[in-house]
């Protein structure tokens, strides 16, 4: 089993969980999937069965199964995999957290129950509390998605003497655009030796900013190389250039939310630039139309984001 004591840093891919056209899942293509991340885009680490995976949308068995898969391609490929556990069944979210620990994942996380909701912080202390108690030796985080999660209960206060609450808890994976709540969950907690996740790719310089330890999304599937460069433009403390790469990613991003985006879409895309097929997603998804992959293929090219376009004298909006 993997030490908590090791720090989450740096990217986090949000994998996608592969499906056949018929909508099963597609385990034989999850060894070349770790592959591309290592090679490809150079992400060493992985956020299973999360919104980008799916994950709700998955039986308790799936979750189990597609868990195993990864930590199983991953060994001695991957740094970190944190496996999120959360349900709306207290009872199947420790099951998962369990299973977590028995195959020798690295970290589970949990995000608020959110259909009979917690209302209060200590409420859902107590939810995660008792989760994070099935997997005693295995570092916890807490997946704060409010709009998802319809739970506005703000991190800055959830992180409030949690590590009374939850002695495993480890950090924060944060998928939400209020930098106020982030930045005093860093700056409230700097003895800590917490990871702060950020969770909104087209604003992660902002984040870093704010004292981001690292960040989870779903673009690092296929733009983990670009994001990375802006990583260590970053380091070195060339704020301009790390600023010319979010600026980039942002164009990307920003065409795609225009055209409508989300896990379906990133399916498309993910499926475009790596050449591995992701499958379509699973009801209620609806598959990305060939009209958005068309498109988004146009844009990647044009920004010189898909490395078999040999297209660089014409493309003006080419990053540095
Ligand atoms: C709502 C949502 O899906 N957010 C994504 C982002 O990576 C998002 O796709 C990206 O910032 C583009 O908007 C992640 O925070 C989700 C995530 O980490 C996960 O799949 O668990």
């Amino acid at each position: 089993m993997a030490s908590p004591q090791k720090k989450l840093q740096g990217l986090v891919a949000a994998t996608i969980t592969p499906m056949t056209e018929n909508g099963e899942i597609n385990f034989s293509v999850i060894g070349q999937y770790v592959d591309y991340l290592v090679k490809e885009q150079g992400v060493k680490n992985i956020f299973v069965n999360g919104t980008t995976g799916e994950g709700l949308s998955l039986s308790i068995s799936e979750r189990r199964l597609v868990a195993e898969e990864w930590v199983t391609r991953g060994k001695n490929k991957l740094d970190q995999v944190v496996i999120h556990v959360g349900a709306l069944s207290l009872k199947e979210s420790q099951e998962l957290a369990q299973h977590a620990a028995e195959i020798g994942a690295d970290g589970i996380a949990v995000i608020a129950p959110f259909f009979l909701k917690p209302w209060t912080k200590d409420v859902l202390i107590n939810f995660l509390k008792e989760v994070a108690a099935a997997a005693p030796a295995l570092p916890f985080y807490y997946y704060h998605i409010p709009a998802l999660t319809g739970v506005k209960i703000r991190a800055e206060e959830l992180l409030n003497g949690i590590q009374d609450k939850i002695p495993t808890f480890q950090g924060l994976k944060f998928s939400d655009t209020d930098l106020l709540d982030f930045g005093q969950c860093v700056d409230q907690n700097r003895q800590q030796q917490f990871a702060f996740l950020f969770g909104v790719d087209e604003q992660l310089l902002s984040a870093l900013v704010m004292g981001a330890t690292g960040a989870v999304g779903s673009t690092y599937n296929y733009l983990g190389k670009k994001t990375n460069q802006m990583l260590e433009a970053f380091e070195r403390k060339d704020f301009s250039l790390a600023l010319n790469y979010q600026f980039c990613i942002q164009r990307f991003i920003n065409f795609v939310v225009k055209l409508g985006f989300g896990v379906s879409q990133t399916k498309a895309i993910m499926t475009l630039v790596s050449g591995i097929p992701m499958g379509p997603p699973r009801l209620p998804l609806q598959k990305a139309s060939r009209e958005f992959t068309e498109n988004a293929e146009a844009k990647l090219k044009s920004l010189d984001f898909l490395s078999f376009t040999g297209l660089k004298d014409g493309n003006l909006e080419a990053c540095s």
